[in-house]
């Protein structure tokens, strides 16, 4: 039986694609991606951590099974100590400053892509919100195995990859593809479609993120 998670994987599949193909995604590996390009992903990603984190607590709090509550309040922890300690890493390399971060404002995309997933929480479901984090999960893994082979020439770009790459990391992927499934089953299929949508939707956000950062989106 094809599992809900390898149907909405499908669903997405041409807009993963380009995301794939994107020119961030091949100038990350080919190292030919502008200094000043990547640093304004960061700010903007940070924002995005953040809230991510933040998503996943307020997701557990409406969840009852403990081990579901679990994995996502580990997720919150596991994004501090993870991801965004590693950030801290790439900003003092390349002298992002809080005053900077203080003095950017969040851009449209990462500022739609966000408020996508709280309303899937606020006026949707737990489950609806649960299938607009996977996507973040799942893409940037994929993007990671596909670059991980021939890696990167500049050596930060190369650490960014092996963030997505780590077996830790592929880990706490296959849980959110399992709890993803798990609150499929228990959904009826207005829900399920409407967990679909919230897949595909937050799978174009990830594309267009790329974008926003070549075009040093601003409002
Ligand atoms: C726009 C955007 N999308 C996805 C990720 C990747 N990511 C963010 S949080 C998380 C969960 C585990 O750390 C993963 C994989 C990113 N950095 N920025």
């Amino acid at each position: 039986m094809t599992t809900f998670t390898t149907q909405i994987h499908t669903a997405a599949e041409p807009c993963w694609q380009k995301s794939f193909d994107h020119p961030f995604v091949h100038e990350i590996g080919d190292g030919s991606l502008p200094n000043d390009v990547f640093r304004y992903y960061l700010i903007q990603d940070r924002y995005y951590l953040n809230e991510f984190g933040k998503l996943h607590e307020k997701i557990a709090e409406k969840l009852t099974d403990k081990e579901d509550v679990d994995f996502l309040m580990a997720g919150a922890q596991g994004l501090k100590d993870g991801e965004i300690a590693v950030r801290e890493g790439f900003f003092d390399r390349l002298g992002i400053t809080p005053d900077e971060i203080a003095h950017t404002p969040m851009a449209p995309t990462a500022y739609n892509y966000v408020n996508h997933m709280y309303s899937e929480l606020d006026r949707g479901t737990p489950g609806r919100a649960i299938a607009g984090l996977l996507p973040c999960y799942w893409l940037y893994n994929e993007i990671g195995q596909r670059l991980i082979a021939a890696g990167s020439p500049v050596e930060l770009y190369e650490r960014w990859i092996e963030t997505y790459d780590s077996d830790d990391y592929t880990d706490s992927v296959n849980t959110m593809i399992q709890l993803t499934n798990k609150t499929a089953d228990n959904a009826d299929d207005t829900e399920r479609a409407q967990m679909q949508d919230s897949f595909v939707r937050s799978s174009a956000y990830e594309l267009a993120f790329w974008q926003m950062a070549m075009d040093k989106q601003a409002w």
